[in-house]
């Protein structure tokens, strides 16, 4: 079976792929000092919690955090037994192309969404993920990733305001039901919430304007259906996008012999 990582500047997701579903998934929090002997405490004690007798064979590893990936690649070859697929890294294949200017590093996850989104729902798209940073991923009619946007995280947002200024506290992101905020709580989340909705729309209506075409909006990560349930911000919402690209690459490279 796959084991799939996907680890992001604020959480690390691992999730075990039997070739058809998912059969479990489990979070931690991204902590570039976790040993491979403490992941594999971590993870056998929930797989033995959960009764889930699960042979790995296989590791595929997506990373916004380089630091993490020593680590990692020690849990995969000490623990499974495996060399573990790195995106990003020459030895793993992509099954699309990356149209950037040359020499830029483009975060492992954007590409991953692209493999993704281009999967489930065909070329001309816009892949829009909330995450530590809220990224806009473009991929063009034949798949290739052509750029995007990155733009502040919804609760990286809220805590700016929290931590530059001394009146404001700390809040959790929630729809409000109007916009003029009538406490300090409620002005805080008016701000983002309702700032949010407008850098979605903006964003997106430029980039189709920009690419001159209709283009379907597919939103990943946990705040998106706080946003879509707003109104029709995106075409579709799919909360393991990421864990579903990475499974599409684990088979390209295994059918490329990689
Ligand atoms: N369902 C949810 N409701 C509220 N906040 C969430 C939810 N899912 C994730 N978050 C928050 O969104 C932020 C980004 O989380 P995550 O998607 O794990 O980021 P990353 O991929 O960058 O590690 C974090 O602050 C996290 O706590
Ligand atoms: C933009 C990101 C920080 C988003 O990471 P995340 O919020 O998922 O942790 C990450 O994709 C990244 O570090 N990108 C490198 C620069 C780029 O993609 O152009
Ligand atoms: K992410």
């Amino acid at each position: 079976m796959l084991l799939a990582i996907d680890c992001g500047n604020t959480n690390t997701v691992f999730s075990i792929w039997d070739g058809t579903s998912f059969i479990a998934t489990w979070r931690t929090a991204t902590d570039h000092n976790r040993t491979a002997d403490q992941y594999y405490v971590w993870l056998s004690t929930l797989m033995a919690a959960q009764k889930i007798d699960a042979e790995i064979t296989d590791v595929i590893i997506s990373t916004t955090v380089p630091r993490v990936v020593f680590n990692l690649r020690v849990l995969s070859d000490r623990y499974f037994n495996t060399r573990p697929l790195v995106v990003g890294k020459p030895e793993c294949d992509l099954p699309v192309d990356v149209r950037v200017d040359a020499g830029t590093q483009v975060g492992p996850d954007r590409l991953v969404n692209t493999v993704a989104g281009y999967d489930l729902y065909g070329g001309d798209l816009i892949v829009v993920d909330f995450g530590t940073a809220t990224t806009f991923d473009v991929v063009a009619a034949d798949g290739a990733y052509i750029g995007g946007v990155i733009a502040p995280g919804v609760n990286l947002s809220l805590r700016a305001l929290h931590e530059a200024a001394a009146a404001l506290p700390h809040v959790d992101i929630t729809k409000p039901n109007k916009v003029i905020g009538t406490n300090t709580v409620e002005c805080m989340q008016s701000g983002v919430f309702w700032g949010y909705v407008g850098v979605i729309r903006e964003i997106c209506s430029r980039i189709k304007t920009e690419r001159d075409r209709p283009m379907k909006i597919i939103a990943t990560g946990g705040l998106a259906p706080l946003f879509q349930q707003h109104e029709e911000l995106f075409d579709d919402w799919k909360d393991e996008l990421t864990m579903h690209g990475l499974t599409v690459i684990h088979q390209h490279n295994v059918t490329k012999g990689n």
